[in-house]
């Protein structure tokens, strides 16, 4: 409340003692008598505090309710981290591939592991995934809801089942770590050297970490993932689990190297005028390209054991039982196969690896939060319908991107496409194109921010 006193002149203005007038103001006469020529007159002006303590009020309650969503959406985010980061590479991995000897030991024995707040004591062992369980899992150790008592990790971790302690790698057997070829959904992927037991003869494998600090949930589905690989078993065309480091901080899986690492960097460092390395081939020519695709397209679906005009289904397919038929069987679907998790081994045949998909709808039955570049959608995903099969091809392009499940390729059909293409296709010239990429251009022309660009184009 604004307050001021001021004479008046007596006769020069009829002034009400005490009254408000239309503009919201009380005028006070404080000291007057009959024989005054001049008047003190007190004025209070309400709508000067009014209308700033209504503004301030407004302010006050918008700036309560931003805090309360940005609160919110803190919480929410740290029970589900969000649509899963693809593969995150942080180094180039050719041609400038290089060992990262700085790496290793404070990586394989040291642990910069914190306990997540509230958690206390009891013994519960890592629960085997199943299609039966209660808990969910977006992303690494996201919304993993679990009727958990509290407990500390490392008894957690004492108390693994004996399934995993089959797989137990001793971690001195790692003994070196090469390179760090990416960030994936749970932390670092490192290529590292394991001891064989024979000096002469180390051996190269993949250790997907956990990253650090973890805690009790992450731990958890970080065990759920290594025994959902255990689970899946072998297959000659499924990056294959060689055992894991699990008994203490960090954690570690171990997994089988496939030499060329996935196709998109393969297929990316083919572009530049990268030539053969260390034996491995960079400069493709069109026949290879098919004969690649090709190679794809058996792993996902097996060999033709018909004649083409007798066979057109999954069933007609080898002794070798399909990728994809095999992951059916139980019950399960890859539903992210792209060519960032097709892993190409040095004769040029595939694996499939990128399993964090398969491994939430089998936890959980559904897809969650998971976020997939669209373009490898297939349309019946897009529409949030039941994934099948075929949502899992591989694209031989336009034909593969009809909108219909039905006008879609069938196996067979892409098999005498690629077979046809490997037959009549150059085998002399090199594909390569020599101009750099300019990723402003390139975000531009593919319709996405530049941002979502990482500067190997991984995310594509
Ligand atoms: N066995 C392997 N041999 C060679 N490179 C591999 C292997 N496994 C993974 N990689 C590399 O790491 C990248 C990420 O792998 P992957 O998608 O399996 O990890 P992720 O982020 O943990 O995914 P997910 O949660 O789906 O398992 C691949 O694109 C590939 O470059």
């Amino acid at each position: 409340m604004v307050e001021r006193g001021y004479r008046i002149a007596q006769g020069e203005e009829d002034i009400p003692v005490a009254m408000g007038d239309e503009r919201g103001m009380t005028r006070m006469l404080l000291e007057c008598s009959l024989s005054d020529k001049l008047c003190v007159i007190q004025e209070k002006q309400y709508e000067v505090i009014i209308v700033p303590t209504f503004l301030v009020t407004i302010f006050l309650i918008l700036l309560g309710v931003i805090l309360w969503l940005f609160m919110r959406e803190q919480r929410t985010q740290q029970q589900h981290p969000g649509p899963r980061e693809k593969c995150q590479k942080t180094a180039p991995r050719w041609p400038e591939r290089k060992l990262l000897k700085e790496l290793p030991c404070q990586f394989v024995s040291g642990s910069a592991f914190r306990e997540s707040p509230g958690q206390g004591k009891t013994d519960i062992a890592p629960v085997p995934p199943s299609r039966d369980l209660s808990w969910e899992a977006a992303g690494c150790g996201g919304n993993v809801a679990l009727p958990l008592k509290e407990t500390s990790v490392e008894n957690f971790l004492g108390s693994t089942t004996p399934a995993l302690a089959k797989l137990e790698v001793p971690r001195e057997q790692l003994s070196e770590v090469l390179e760090q070829i990416c960030n994936g959904s749970c932390g670092p992927i490192f290529r590292a050297s394991m001891n064989t037991g024979d000096p002469s003869k180390p051996k190269s494998v993949i250790l997907k970490a956990l990253k650090e600090p973890a805690g009790l949930h992450e731990v958890q589905d970080f065990l759920g993932r290594v025994q959902f690989h255990q689970y899946l078993g072998k297959h000659k065309n499924l990056v294959q689990l060689e055992g894991c480091c699990t008994e203490k901080l960090p954690l570690y899986m171990v997994l089988e190297d496939v030499a060329h690492g996935d196709l998109l960097s393969f297929l990316w460092t083919c572009r530049r005028d990268v030539m053969t390395m260390n034996d491995l081939p960079y400069d493709l020519t069109e026949k290879q390209v098919y004969h690649i695709g090709e190679q794809v397209l058996l792993a996902l679906f097996g060999n033709l054991k018909h004649s083409a005009e007798m066979c057109d289904s999954f069933a007609c397919f080898g002794s070798d039982m399909p990728l994809l038929e095999f992951l059916q069987d139980k019950h399960l679907f890859h539903g992210d196969v792209a060519a960032r998790n097709i892993l190409i081994q040095s004769d040029l045949t595939a694996k499939l690896c990128g399993l964090g998909l398969a491994y939430e709808v089998y936890t959980r039955g559904a897809i969650s939060s998971q976020t997939i570049p669209l373009k490898w959608l297939a349309p019946e995903r897009l529409l949030l319908r039941p994934a099948g099969i075929k949502a899992d091809v591989y694209s031989i392009m336009k034909s593969c991107w009809h909108w219909h499940e039905a006008g879609r390729p069938s196996p067979r059909e892409l098999r005498l496409c690629l077979e046809a293409a490997v037959r009549t296709a150059d085998d002399k010239a090199v594909l390569q194109v020599p101009e750099l990429v300019v990723p402003e251009l390139y975000a531009a022309v593919a319709g996405i921010r530049v941002e979502s660009l990482f500067y190997n184009y991984s995310i594509l």
